[in-house]
């Protein structure tokens, strides 16, 4: 935290530019006539944005590794991750979709939309495969498939 505010502090200028108050950071008076709110509280835009936060990032900085090889390495890696997770995001809603499918006819055969026993065998497949926190990852999916019980 510390260091994001030294990042966002450190190109500031002194002088105030117009439709800013004066103090150690120069953001425009958050509760001037006609500021944006959002639910009633005062927030930036990015036409405000302090000159350090719309400077473009280099590799090394938007990776944080100190090398060029090591922030190409990881650029490329996290371009494979950002695909797996759209992936992964897919199959959970594809999930959603089925077990919804099972819950609905269930129910419309009189039975529970909730079978616990089902669930503890998806829990113990997680947990098997992942550890303790496959146990946390399978009770969020079931969450995500038949809401909160
Ligand atoms: C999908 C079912 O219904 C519910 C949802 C489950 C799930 O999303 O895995 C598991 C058990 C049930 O609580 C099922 O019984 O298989």
């Amino acid at each position: 935290m510390v260091v994001l505010l030294e990042l966002l502090t450190s190109d500031f200028d002194t002088a105030p530019r117009p439709g800013t108050v004066r103090g150690a950071l120069s953001f425009p008076d958050p509760f001037r006539p006609g500021a944006p709110t959002l639910r009633g509280a005062p927030v930036s835009t990015s036409t405000t944005l302090p000159q350090a936060a719309q400077t473009p990032q280099t590799p090394a900085e938007i990776t944080g590794a100190r090398t060029p090889e090591a922030a190409e390495l990881i650029s490329g890696a996290r371009e494979r991750i950002d695909a797996l997770d759209d992936r992964i995001i897919g199959l959970v809603q594809e999930r959603m979709a089925i077990s919804a499918v099972i819950q609905d006819a269930r129910v419309a055969s009189g039975g529970r939309r909730v079978n616990l026993s089902r669930e503890m065998d998806v829990l113990t497949h997680f947990r098997d495969a992942l550890g303790k926190p496959g146990t946390t990852l399978a009770l969020t999916i079931l969450e995500l498939c038949r809401g909160r019980v």
